[in-house]
């Protein structure tokens, strides 16, 4: 799993490299040019071939000096060069400073930036280079902000103009995504060492355009609160070679009433294709007959409320229960939750268990234990984290997903999943996963109804097989992820559980 930084774990890595005489901030530097100057090759050949017209709009850090070591090596690869500048290289960025004055020194041009500076530049130029900012930036305002939405629109105007950000889009936040001042809307982010939480939350990913993460020479170190990108799991972790079907556990999903139960379905074919032994629905007696039409390697059972339920726990082999898709609101669903928790297994809860608890979060989390994992959307979160919620949307504060999703498990006292193209799942403590469906792995078509059910399916699958709750959910949403992909557009949720077997094979 390689890790997501935020600005300030990147800097402190720079920094303890250089410290102990691993890395060397102006060799750091230079890398990172070169980096940008051969992605922008890499990217689109044709621009190597013939050198064009290129504008480098240079801020005062370590960004900028990017910018100088960039225009410096367009210009000796032929191009013509125009480097607009906002403000000189400052204290603390000495090297950006040395950039600059070589750039001066070769005979580079260079003008202040502002608006008019774009408007006679931009136009005819094949290459517009966003080095204002990276990850010290703070939001864009007055002036500022005025001149990056004026390169936006005159960009979009420019048909084959492409704008290629240093790190980070400028006006983007590294560490939340948020750029509440506007953000330059980049055609292609090069990102150095480690990509940053902003290249895949809030604002961030419609800003970067397309994202390439370049080594720079920084030593492999590691960081130890970082959030961390889910890799896809291993054959050996996930298949199946041989046993009884008890070794692979019995996951038993709760359905609701009759004409309800397509979605708890869906989730018990996600938990029987993902490798559980044995699954079983469990359903009210009136919603027997509607479920034993449409399941047949599912096992199924009526049960007479909370206190049938109590029975069928009696059985010690359910090693995991699924509630919430399909359940509904009632008072039933409350007192089913209670006596799920209450059985202390592993358990999923989403949908209507969770929205059942909107106004009394506090005990659900009361109830909850480390084993659980809650699966919310979007807006299943804000009912149950209403503070949180806004935090993360305040474009006035920098907490992004990643931290209110940590405090969302620490308060729950369970791993809590919250959904979206990039799903972050964090568990008590402090451990904090990310699986980004965006860029060249978006899968746009996942946003298809039923697909919630099918993953809470997946988790319950493998929590019955024995997952620790964070693996289960982590490579339960990558292989969900990679479902989709894999059958592509037309996608439905029943799909997806059926393209397990596919998916599996590519491991
Ligand atoms: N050794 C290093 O530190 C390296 C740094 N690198 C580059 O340096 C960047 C980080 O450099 P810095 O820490 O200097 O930070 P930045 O260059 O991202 O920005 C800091 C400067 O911009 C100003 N600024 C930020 N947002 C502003 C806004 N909205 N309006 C006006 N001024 C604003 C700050 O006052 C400060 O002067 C990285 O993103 C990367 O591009 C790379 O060269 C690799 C090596
Ligand atoms: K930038």
């Amino acid at each position: 799993m390689a890790e997501i930084l935020t600005g300030g774990q990147m800097m402190a890595l720079e920094r303890a490299a250089m410290a102990r005489g691993a890395a060397e901030s102006g060799v750091l530097m230079d890398a990172a040019g070169r980096a940008v100057f051969d992605t922008i090759f890499e990217t689109w050949p044709e621009l190597h071939a013939a050198p064009q017209r290129a504008v480098v709009l240079c801020g005062p850090g370590n960004n900028g000096g990017d910018g100088y070591v960039i225009a410096r090596l367009l210009r000796e690869w032929g191009w013509e060069v125009e480097v607009l500048a906002f403000g000189a290289p400052g204290d603390g960025a000495a090297d950006a400073a040395r950039n600059a004055a070589r750039w001066h020194d070769m005979g580079g041009a260079s003008r202040a930036l502002d608006g008019g500076a774009l408007e006679e530049a931009l136009p005819g130029a094949a290459l517009c280079i966003d080095a204002l900012f990276g990850t010290g930036a703070r939001a864009l305002s007055g002036d500022l902000a005025a001149w990056v939405d004026r390169l936006n629109v005159l960009a979009a105007a420019e048909g084959a103009l492409k704008i290629v950000a240093v790190d980070l889009p400028s006006g983007v936040s590294a560490d939340s995504g948020k750029a509440p001042g506007g953000a330059v809307a980049a055609d292609l982010t090069v990102s150095f060492h480690r990509a940053k939480l902003g290249h895949y939350l809030a604002d961030g990913p419609a800003a970067a355009g397309a994202l390439r993460d370049c080594p720079i020479g920084l030593p492999d170190d590691p960081c130890a609160d970082a959030v961390m990108r889910i890799a896809p799991p291993t054959a050996a972790d996930l298949l199946k070679t041989s046993g009884h079907k008890y070794d692979y556990g019995h996951a038993l999903i709760l359905a609701g009433p009759p004409g309800q139960g397509g979605a708890a379905r869906m989730a018990a074919r996600g938990a029987l294709r993902i490798g559980a032994g044995l699954v079983t629905v469990a359903c009210p007696q009136r919603a027997v007959y509607e479920n034993a039409a449409q399941l047949d390697a599912i096992m199924l059972r009526g049960i007479d409320g909370p206190s049938g339920f109590e029975e069928l726990l009696e059985d010690a082999r359910l090693s995991a229960l699924c509630l919430g898709p399909g359940l509904g609101l009632g008072a039933i669903t409350a007192q089913l939750v209670r006596v799920a928790l209450e059985a202390g297994r592993p358990t999923v809860l989403d949908a209507d268990a969770l929205t059942r608890f909107s106004r009394e979060a506090e005990r659900l989390f009361d109830m909850a234990h480390p084993d659980c994992v809650l699966t919310p959307h979007e807006g299943e979160f804000a009912r149950l984290f209403p503070d949180l919620a806004e935090e993360m949307r305040d474009a006035a504060t920098e907490t992004s997903r990643a931290d209110a999703l940590r405090k969302a498990a620490d308060r729950a006292g369970c791993t809590v999943l919250l959904k979206g193209p990039a799903t972050l799942i964090a568990s008590p403590g402090g451990d904090c996963r990310l699986h980004s469906a965006l860029y060249d792995e978006a899968a746009p078509w996942l946003a298809t109804a039923g697909a919630g059910d099918v993953l809470s399916g997946f988790i319950t699958g493998l929590l019955a097989r024995g997952f620790a709750p964070l693996d289960a959910a982590s490579n339960a949403v990558w292989l969900h992820t990679a479902c989709a992909r894999n059958f592509g557009p037309g996608l439905i949720a029943e799909d997806l559980p059926e393209q397990l077997p596919a998916v599996f094979r590519t491991l």
